[in-house]
């Protein structure tokens, strides 16, 4: 059986487009990095704890599929908005620049453990503090990565993206695919 090690409902749709069959159990570690880890490879860490978490407490007969995504500016990961007030921090470092989305993931089975981190570069248009506010008060950047989400309201501050558009919204596809199916 395979297993999304995900509490995401977008990930979980996104599966869908690769497995018929699989069941969520989503894994509530502790998100915590240590200082020895690059900070661009912080997603790839989390997927791996994540899977491993799973994997180890009960399911060593299954497959497990664990991921994180995280934003990267000037050399820092921003992650979930803590408050508007952070969702806000957020919106004003990214506005008028290129980021980098990186989702990690790793796929526990067969006593191996296979981990990889996809890249999609994104940059946002200008934005002003009113555009920001306006689209904080929507609600959709509270529980997202970079305080913003590509598929919703979010489209509308994107330039331009280069690399796998589902990589971020937390899923890169085409990659699981492969690593998943050959
Ligand atoms: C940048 C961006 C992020 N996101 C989301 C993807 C992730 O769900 C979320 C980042 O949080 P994550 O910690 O990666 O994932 P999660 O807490 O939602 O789920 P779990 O840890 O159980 O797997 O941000 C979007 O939906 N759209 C976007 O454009």
């Amino acid at each position: 059986m395979i297993i999304l090690a995900s509490a995401s409902p977008r990930r979980q749709e996104l599966l869908k487009l690769i497995a018929e069959n699989f069941i969520v159990i989503p894994s509530d570690i502790d998100e915590g990095v240590p200082n020895n880890i690059e900070t661009e490879k912080s997603p790839e860490y989390l997927a791996v704890k994540k899977a491993k978490h799973i994997y180890e407490n009960g399911h060593r007969n299954d497959v497990v599929i664990g991921c994180d995504t995280g934003v990267f500016i000037d050399g820092k990961m921003l992650g979930k908005p803590k408050n508007k007030e952070d969702a806000k921090q957020m919106l004003t470092e990214l506005s008028g620049r290129k980021h980098k989305v990186i989702t990690g993931c790793c796929i526990c089975g067969n006593s191996k453990v296979n981990s990889f981190s996809q890249v999609t570069e994104v940059e946002f248009y200008e934005l002003t503090e009113e555009e920001i506010e306006s689209y904080i008060a929507t609600g959709e950047p509270m529980d997202k990565a970079g305080s913003y989400g590509i598929q919703g309201k979010g489209s509308l501050l994107v330039k331009g993206i280069v690399g796998d558009y589902f990589n971020v919204v937390g899923l890169p596809v085409a990659r699981l695919n492969k690593e998943l199916n050959g």
